[in-house]
C-alpha cells in the first residue's frame, strides 16, 4: 500500500519548504500531461492521474533528498523544466506521482570564452543563454524549433536537435559535462574536457534518458564564435523528393557542412512557402568563417545544378523564412484557438533512415496513411537533418475530428497515424524516433527499435533505477503494459 496524497505532502515539507509545493488543481491538471494530449485539454478534459503535487527544486541537494525520499517510498517521480515535450514524456501515468520541476534552477553559472565553454542550470531557458551569448560574439548552435519555449535539462534529457544541425550536430556533440541525480540520491558530475579514452562515453548515460534514469540539474556545452554576417541562404524548387534526397546525400558525402539543409514534399511545402508552385522545395544555409560559407555555398549551387532541373528561389525569401521559424508561447496560444475553432488538428512523428531507404520509407509511411486513416486534411513531411549516413523525415499530418469525444482523439487518429510510420519505419531498418524522445507513446516499440542491444538499454534501467521510480512507461513500458 503507498502513501496517501496528503501523507506524501506532508512529510515534503522536510525537503523543501512549503511555497515549493503545488498542489492548486488547475496546476496538477496541466503537469499531468503535454501536447500531445493537447486535444483533450483544450477541451479541458485530463484523462491522466494527477499528481500528488508539482515540487520546484532549487538546488541538486533538493533533488537528491526528494529522490531519495520518492525511491525509499516508491513515489513515481516526472522530471520536468520547459514543458514542450510532444511524445507523453510528462504524462503522470501512476497516482500520486511528484512532478519535478527544475524551472526555477535558472543559472547561467559561467561562460568561458577561452575554452569555449558556457556552464547552465538545467532551468535555464535555451533562448536566455543564446541571447546572452550572443552580446558576446558566440552562439551554442542549438537551434531547434522550440528554443523559446524549451531549457536546458529537457533540451538535454530529450537528446534534442536544432535546425543548424548539419553543422553544429545535435545535443549530444555539444554537451561536455553534465551533473546528474540518480534515484538513491547520488550526486554525479562528470567533467569537462575536450575528449578522454578511459572507458565508454559515461555521458550518454544521462543524455537522452528522458528522466527514466536520473535527473539532469546542470549542463556544460561548447560555444562557437557567431558570425551572422557571414550567413548565405540557398532556395530552390524541385519536380521529387527522390532528386532532393540525392542532392542531400551529395552533399553530405563530398564533406559540405551548411548549417541548414532541409528538403520539403509539395503539401508540406505549400504550408509554409507562397513561391512554392506545387512543387518540393530544398533549402540550404552556409555559415562559418566567410571563407568556408563562401565556398560551401558555391559547391551547394554546382551539387544542385549537377543533379536535378530546379528553379532557383530568391535568397531573401529563404531567409526571412528562417527568421520567423521558432515557437513562442504566443503561437501555442493561437494554435489552440484556431484548433477549438477549427476542430482541425496537427501533428508530427519524426524518423530516420540510411540514404539507401529514406525515399522508400517517405513514400510507403505518404501512401499508408492516405490509404488508411480518415478526415486527414493535410499529409506530408520534410528532411531537416543530414548525415554522412542518411537522414531524418519529418512527417506533418492534419485531420478533421469527426464523431468524437476529446478524449477519443488519440486511439481513433493520433495512435494509428503513429502506428504506421513507426511501423513502417522500423521495417526498413530505421529508426522510429530521430528526435521528439520515446516519451510514453512509442515504447511498445522499443523492443523492435532495439532488437538485441535492447539488453544493454534495459540493463541501465535496472542498475540506476532498480524500484522503476523514474518516469514510470517513459522509454521502458511500464510492467503492465
Ligand atoms: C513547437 C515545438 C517545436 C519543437 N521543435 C523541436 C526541435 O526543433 N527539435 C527538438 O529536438 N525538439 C523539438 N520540440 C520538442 C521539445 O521542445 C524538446 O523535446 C525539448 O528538448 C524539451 O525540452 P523542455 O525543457 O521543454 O523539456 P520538458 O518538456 O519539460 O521535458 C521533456 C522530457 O525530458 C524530461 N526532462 C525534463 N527535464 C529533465 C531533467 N532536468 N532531467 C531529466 N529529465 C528531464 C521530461 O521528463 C520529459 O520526458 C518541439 C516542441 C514544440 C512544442
Amino acid at each position: 500500500m503507498g502513501l496517501t496524497k496528503e501523507q506524501i505532502i506532508s512529510e515534503l515539507k522536510a525537503i523543501v519548504s512549503e511555497d515549493q509545493i503545488i498542489t492548486d488543481e488547475q496546476v496538477l491538471k496541466e503537469n499531468s500531461v503535454d501536447r500531445f494530449r493537447k486535444y483533450e485539454t483544450i477541451h479541458g478534459v485530463y484523462t491522466q492521474p494527477l499528481p500528488a503535487a508539482v515540487v520546484k527544486v532549487k538546488s541538486e541537494q533538493e533533488v537528491s533528498d526528494l529522490l531519495k525520499y520518492m525511491n525509499e517510498n516508491n513515489i513515481n517521480a516526472v522530471p520536468r523544466t520547459g514543458g514542450s515535450a510532444t511524445e507523453g514524456g510528462l504524462e503522470t501515468v501512476v497516482e500520486n506521482s511528484l512532478v519535478i520541476d527544475g524551472s526555477a534552477m535558472n543559472e547561467i553559472v559561467s561562460i568561458d570564452e577561452y575554452d569555449m565553454l558556457a556552464t547552465v542550470k538545467c532551468g535555464v531557458p535555451l533562448e536566455e543563454l543564446e541571447d546572452k551569448l550572443r552580446e558576446q560574439g558566440l552562439t551554442t548552435g542549438h537551434s531547434p524549433q522550440s528554443k523559446p519555449l524549451a531549457q536546458m535539462g529537457g533540451l538535454v534529457a530529450t537528446r534534442s536537435i536544432g535546425q543548424l544541425s548539419t553543422l553544429y550536430g545535435g545535443i549530444e556533440d555539444m554537451v561536455i559535462g553534465v551533473e546528474a541525480v540518480f534515484p538513491n540520491g547520488e550526486i554525479t558530475k562528470i567533467k569537462n574536457i575536450p575528449r578522454r579514452a578511459a572507458g565508454p562515453d559515461i555521458r550518454h548515460v544521462i543524455i537522452g534518458n528522458e528522466g527514466a534514469l536520473c535527473y539532469i540539474t546542470e549542463v556544460t556545452v561548447k560555444v562557437f564564435q557567431y558570425k551572422p554576417e557571414n550567413n548565405q541562404y540557398y532556395g530552390y524548387l524541385l519536380d521529387d523528393m527522390k532528386s532532393g534526397f540525392e542532392i542531400l546525400r551529395e552533399v553530405m558525402v563530398q564533406g559540405y557542412r551548411p548549417s541548414v539543409a532541409r528538403l520539403y514534399d509539395p503539401e508540406d511545402a505549400a504550408d509554409h512557402f507562397d513561391f512554392a508552385k506545387g512543387k518540393c522545395v530544398l533549402i540550404f544555409m552556409a555559415e562559418g568563417p566567410k571563407s568556408i560559407a563562401e565556398a560551401t555555398g558555391k559547391a551547394i549551387e554546382d551539387i544542385v545544378a549537377e543533379f536535378a532541373e530546379s528553379e532557383r528561389v530568391e535568397s531573401s525569401l529563404i531567409q526571412n523564412w528562417f527568421e520567423n521559424l521558432n515557437w513562442d508561447p504566443s503561437k501555442v496560444s493561437e494554435e489552440r484557438q484556431e484548433i477549438k475553432e477549427t476542430n482541425n488538428i496537427g501533428f508530427t512523428t519524426e524518423v530516420s533512415g540510411s540514404w539507401g531507404v529514406i525515399n522508400d520509407i517517405y513514400e510507403r509511411c505518404i501512401k499508408r496513411v492516405r490509404e488508411e486513416i480518415p478526415h486527414i486534411t493535410m499529409l506530408g513531411g520534410h528532411s531537416s537533418h543530414s548525415y554522412m549516413n542518411g537522414t531524418n523525415m519529418y512527417f506533418v499530418y492534419y485531420y478533421d475530428l469527426v464523431d468524437i469525444k476529446p478524449e477519443e482523439e488519440i486511439t481513433k487518429y493520433h495512435y494509428p497515424i503513429n502506428k504506421i510510420i513507426v511501423e513502417e519505419t522500423i521495417a526498413a531498418g530505421g529508426s522510429m524516433v530521430h528526435h521528439h524522445g520515446v516519451g510514453k507513446h512509442r515504447t511498445p516499440w522499443i523492443k523492435d527499435e532495439y532488437g538485441s542491444s535492447y539488453y544493454i538499454l534495459e540493463t541501465l534501467k535496472k542498475a540506476f533505477d532498480p524500484n522503476g521510480i523514474m518516469n514510470k512507461g517513459t522509454i521502458f513500458p511500464k510492467e503492465d503494459e
